[in-house]
Formats: structure tokens, C-alpha cells, sequence
């Protein structure tokens, strides 16, 4: 079932109608301003497109789940498993998971499934109650007074009691000083310096003022802000205005659950049969060479960010390189909605592989190719909740306000290391 808002059926009047609007808008728009598009903003493009909606043929879909086999995809997107060249590498301890990489992105190992339903659950509670919230800082931070246990166990409170639902407070109400006239949006485009051992320390005294508040944000019911929640920081506390990390706030925590799933990943990929063969010259790994063969001693993860992605939302392409381990594994774990994922490479004028990401999938971006790859989130795929995510008398944990919130969601757990393990920047 895809989106009730988009028109399917070729012969209704909504579908005409809105093909003929699609015709209209797409005669008017300039050829040239097209044709000035990168590679990488024309799959952008390609996949937001909602009317008519975009043809995934030529999108590498993996996913084995149980679920799918039984009940077929869920909303009937479907990819292709042949439209990208792929291999399968086998994992180090033998088992039934799969893994594969993609040739032509050095370092891209893709473990569909990795997660069970049961973990993908347990992994969105934490998400939604555990951890975004003090001391995580999240996207309305900034501009919100959000209440000290955490917007989403405010939100079941206030759905649970009997009184009117209460308001969130502004800053810009309470403390004035702290507006600026707009509401920045959730992730901008600024090109940083990339991180490394010797620009770390430089970069790490650029002054990191914190972001300003809103001026135009209003007393907002929990259950209206809940569905604004965009991010919430892990570990290492990341600055966007600079796009560099904040050292002076402290390493923070990596929760032992989302520790352990990223290295159970890293530990499962035999390194050799991805960058074992002697096609990638060693320049690109940094001073140290190519350090792959240490990281299952090495591998320690200490950043990260969870993405919280409303059906209409997106990420554009951009390059994660504020870490000082810029070749190390950045962990990606998909959960809830399917996403089309974009993989490039060093510009935007590289042609980016599609990749469609479903709930367990998790993807590992690692090396110097791959870390250094543009990539982004053009497309949220409505109507492909798998249906373990419906509420069940066999797991009482999750309730019906999980199931509703993730109707409309997706949520990226994006897990980095910045530095080397036990190495301490105030040192
Ligand atoms: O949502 C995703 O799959 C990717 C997120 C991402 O690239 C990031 O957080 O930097
Ligand atoms: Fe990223």
C-alpha cells in the first residue's frame, strides 16, 4: 500500500489530475538549470520525486527478512538484488548473516538483517526514552525548555493524564536574548576543515557558540514536537554550527547496547576479503598506513548521532569527516521505515549508488574511498513499516504509542569514532 496522499490507479481522476500537474511543472522548468544538476543532485531528485512516484529498478535491494518472504515488501517498493555489483564476503565466524560489498565503493559492507525484530524494538525504545534527552542534546534543544525525563516520556504522560495537554515553553519567551529572528533548519550544509591528528587541536579551540534560539517558535502541545524531533547526539559532543566536535563538553556515554551492536558488526566482517586484495594504494589510509587488520582490537566507538526521519524529510548529500579516525568503521543501523540511501564518491560528480536500507539492515562505511564517499537520504519509503512492528501480546514493552509514532518514521543510529582508542585529546 503505498501513500494514501499519492494517486496510484492510472485510471482515477486524482492520478490524471495530478499527472497533469506533474507535466505542467515539469514543461516550465528549465532545461538548463537540469542540466546543471550533478549526478548526485539528479538521483537526489529522482528518488524525492512523490508524482509519478520514482521507479527503484535500479535500487540494490537486499533484504532476506522472514517477513518479506511470507507477506512479500511491505508497501510494495521494490528494489532490485542484481542492480548493483555486488560480492558476497563471508563472515569470519561462519553463521547465517550475510554481508556483501559493493565494488566500486571501496569499504561499503552492507549486513542486511543484521538485526532481529526484538532488537529493532528494544533499539527504538531506547532511542525514544532512554536517550534523546539531557544529557543527549537534540535538535529542539536550542530552542525548546523540554522537559528534564525527555520529550517522549513527557508526551506519554500527557497522552495518559486527564488534564489538557500542556505546552513546551520557547526560549525565546522565557529568555528573550537568545532569539534570532529564524528557525534554522535541522541540518545545514557547511564545509568544514576534515578532522585528523594534526588539525584536531586547531579545530578544537575555533570558538563553538551555542546555537541560538528561535524567535518564531511558539508554545508547542508535546505531541506536535515530538514528530520535530530530529537528531539527538551520541557520545562526543558534535557542534553543527562548525561541524567539528566540542571536546571542551566531555567524551560523554556510548550506551552498552549500541556498543555492542556496532562491534558485533565490525567483528563479523572479515577485513582481508574487503581490503585484503593489493587493488587500493596504501597513500590514502594517512601516516599509519592501512589499519584495518587491528580493528577488531582497535574498533572502539565513541560518536554518533540518532536520526529521527518524518516521511516528507531527507538528508542531502554530505561527507562525515569530523572525526579524527577517518578511515575507521562508521556504523549505520536502519530501523522502522525503508529509506533509498545514496553512495557516491569524493565530489558530488560521482553517479551514487542507490541502496534501499530496510528496518535491521545495518550498513558499515569504512576506509579512506568510503569514509570520504558523498552520500545522503533522499527518500523515506511510506507504507513499508514491516508488520513486526505491530503491537503483540508476546512483547508488552512495545505499545501502541510506539507502533503509532513509528508509523510515520524512520530512525537512523549513526555510530563514529573520532579518536584512536584510549587516546585522550586534554592530554
Ligand atoms: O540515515 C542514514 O541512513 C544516514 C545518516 C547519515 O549519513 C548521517 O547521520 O551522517
Ligand atoms: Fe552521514
Amino acid at each position: 500500500m503505498l501513500s494514501t496522499t499519492v494517486p496510484t490507479d492510472p485510471t482515477s481522476p486524482a492520478y490524471k489530475k495530478a499527472l497533469r500537474q506533474h507535466l505542467k511543472s515539469a514543461n516550465s522548468r528549465d532545461r538548463d538549470v537540469e542540466l546543471a544538476w550533478t549526478p548526485f543532485r539528479a538521483a537526489e531528485k529522482k528518488y524525492k520525486a512523490r508524482f509519478p512516484a520514482p521507479n527503484l529498478a535500479q535500487v540494490l535491494d537486499l533484504t532476506i527478512s522472514d517477513a518479506c518472504k511470507e507477506n512479500g515488501k511491505p508497501g510494495g517498493w521494490h528494489g532490485n538484488p542484481d542492480a548493483v555489483e555486488i560480492r558476497e564476503v563471508l563472515p569470519k565466524e561462519g553463521g547465517d548473516q550475510k554481508a556483501y560489498i559493493v565494488p566500486c565503493i571501496p569499504g561499503l559492507v552492507f549486513l542486511p538483517s543484521f538485526l532481529s525484530p526484538t532488537d529493532q524494538k528494544r533499539l527504538i525504545r531506547w532511542a525514544l526514552c532512554d536517550h534523546a534527552k539531557t544529557p543527549n542534546e537534540t535538535n529542539l534543544d536550542a530552542h525548546y525548555v523540554l522537559p528534564e525525563d525527555g520529550l517522549w516520556n513527557a508526551y506519554i504522560r500527557s497522552k495518559n493524564s486527564d488534564h489538557e495537554e500542556a505546552l513546551i515553553q520557547p526560549h525565546a519567551l522565557v529568555s528573550p536574548d537568545r532569539a534570532i529572528p529564524e528557525l534554522p533548519g535541522p541540518r545545514k550544509l557547511v564545509s568544514n576543515t576534515p578532522a585528523s591528528l594534526e588539525t584536531f587541536e586547531a579545530l578544537s579551540i575555533t570558538p563553538k557558540p551555542p546555537p541560538p534560539a528561535s524567535s518564531t517558535a511558539r508554545p508547542t502541545s508535546c505531541s506536535s514536537l515530538i514528530r520535530k524531533l530530529r537528531w539527538a547526539n551520541i557520545g562526543w559532543n558534535y557542534h553543527w554550527g562548525t561541524k567539528h566536535y566540542d571536546f571542551s563538553k566531555g567524551p560523554g556515554t556510548i550506551d552498552p547496547q549500541i556498543r555492542d551492536v556496532c562491534r558485533r558488526a565490525v567483528e563479523l566482517v572479515d577485513w582481508n576479503h574487503v581490503f585484503g586484495g593489493d587493488s587500493h594504494g596504501h597513500s590514502d589510509w594517512g601516516p599509519g598506513g592501512p589499519d584495518w587488520d587491528t580493528w577488531t582490537n582497535t574498533y572502539e566507538p565513541d560518536a554518533g548521532i540518532v536520526n529521527f526521519y518524518q516521511e516528507k524529510d531527507t538528508l542531502m548529500a554530505h561527507v562525515d569527516r569530523s572525526e579524527v579516525c577517518a578511515t575507521s568503521p562508521l556504523v549505520s543501523i536502519s530501523l522502522g521505515h525503508a529509506a533509498v540511501f545514496l553512495i557516491g564518491g569524493l565530489t558530488r560528480d560521482s553517479e551514487p549508488v542507490p541502496i534501499l536500507l530496510r528496518s535491521g539492515d545495518v550498513v558499515i562505511m569504512s576506509g579512506p574511498e568510503c569514509r570520504r564517499a558523498y552520500h545522503g537520504v533522499p527518500r523515506i519509503l511510506e507504507g513499508t513499516l514491516p508488520p513486526h512492528f505491530a503491537v503483540s501480546e508476546s512483547d508488552t514493552d512495545w505499545t501502541e504509542d510506539f507502533e503509532e509514532f513509528m508509523r510515520g518514521t524512520r530512525i537512523n543510529v549513526n555510530v563514529r569514532q573520532v579518536f584512536p582508542k584510549g587516546f585522550d585529546p586534554g592530554a
